[in-house]
């Protein structure tokens, strides 16, 4: 969580120094359609389907405005990139797609639901999540706790909810840790149980806030494994990171917050020079191939 505040933008969204190209494809561009067809295998097009549509949201922690005219579509097994400096309003998006935050003008729709009807389909990795690390708790029910939605809290884990923990656990590499206090994981490790947790919730939506801080290769690699993994079982995933190669390598869509939206569409068109450095207000310095060195102020 950040408590610095973004620059002001102007109230068109549309930075007053940013060059043309910094606000490509968000407000006219191809992300801008409000339904999308394919097809015609039928002869009739029909709507593609959508995961996440964010139609011109602006959210607001009461009366003060974080977020405004947020756009963008994601589809199941795509992957979507929140990047910003430091109180971009990253968070608040993705608390925004869980119903915890509300859309004061526009609107939010996951799974073509309002987000908090959505969210028996949706899981959350909270960027630091509130579970006690001393709390006497192994692995293997850490990762359980992601299946009480569908099971209820009073009644014990079937079979199926046994195998869809296994399985979560073993996509991120720590099937040997399954009888291991949690506490005594290390931070990349538990950040790895918590994954599995939200994975064998078998989410359509996952949010990640991000879930790369703090974490060594060995466990980067295992988060990114296992996000692949759930991709391609038509999952879409909001990934917020300050990383931007991963954003180039998870992630088939980037959108560039900061309090405005500077970019949603291919990595490789909005992760432009210019479109950082509107959003990071002129501090990217450097673009090389996909490593981008941006300098917080
Ligand atoms: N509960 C809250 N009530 C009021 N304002 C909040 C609350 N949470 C966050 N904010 C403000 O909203 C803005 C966006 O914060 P947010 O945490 O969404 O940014 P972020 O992009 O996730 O930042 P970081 O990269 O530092 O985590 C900040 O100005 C922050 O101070």
């Amino acid at each position: 969580m950040a408590d610095t505040a973004p620059p002001a933008s102007p109230p068109d969204g549309v930075p007053p120094d940013a060059p043309p190209e910094a606000v490509p494809p968000d407000a006219a561009g191809p992300q801008a359609a409000t339904s999308e067809t394919v097809g015609p295998e039928d002869g009739a097009p029909r709507e593609r389907d959508v995961t996440l549509r964010m139609e011109h949201a602006s959210i607001a922690y009461g009366d003060v405005p974080v977020l405004e005219k947020i756009h963008g579509i994601v589809h199941p097994g795509e992957a979507v990139a929140l990047i910003g400096p430091n109180g971009a309003g990253k968070s608040t998006l993705i608390k925004a797609i869980l119903g915890l935050v509300p859309v004061v003008r526009g609107r939010i729709e996951v799974l073509g639901r309002t987000p908090a009807l959505a969210r028996r389909d949706v899981a959350y990795v909270p960027q630091a999540d509130t579970l006690d690390p001393d709390f006497p708790v192994s692995v293997e029910q850490v990762v359980m706790m992601g299946r009480y939605r569908k099971i209820g809290w009073l009644r014990r884990p079937g079979r199926a909810d046994r195998t869809a923990a296994a399985e979560a656990l073993e996509q991120v590499g720590l099937t040997q840790r399954a009888r291991h206090r949690f506490g005594t994981l290390s931070g990349g490790q538990r950040q790895r149980v918590l994954l599995a947790r939200a994975i064998a919730a078998q989410p359509r939506l996952l949010l990640l806030d991000e879930p790369f801080n703090g974490v060594d290769a060995v466990s980067q690699h295992a988060l990114l494994e296992a996000i692949s993994v759930l991709k391609g079982r038509g999952a879409s995933v909001v990934i917020s990171t300050h990383d931007l190669a991963i954003a180039h390598l998870a992630c088939e869509e980037v959108c560039l917050l900061n309090r405005y939206q500077f970019g949603f569409g291919p990595a490789e068109e909005v992760l432009t020079p210019e479109c950082l450095r509107a959003t990071y207000g002129g501090h990217a310095l450097e673009l090389r191939g996909d490593r981008v060195i941006v300098a917080q102020s």
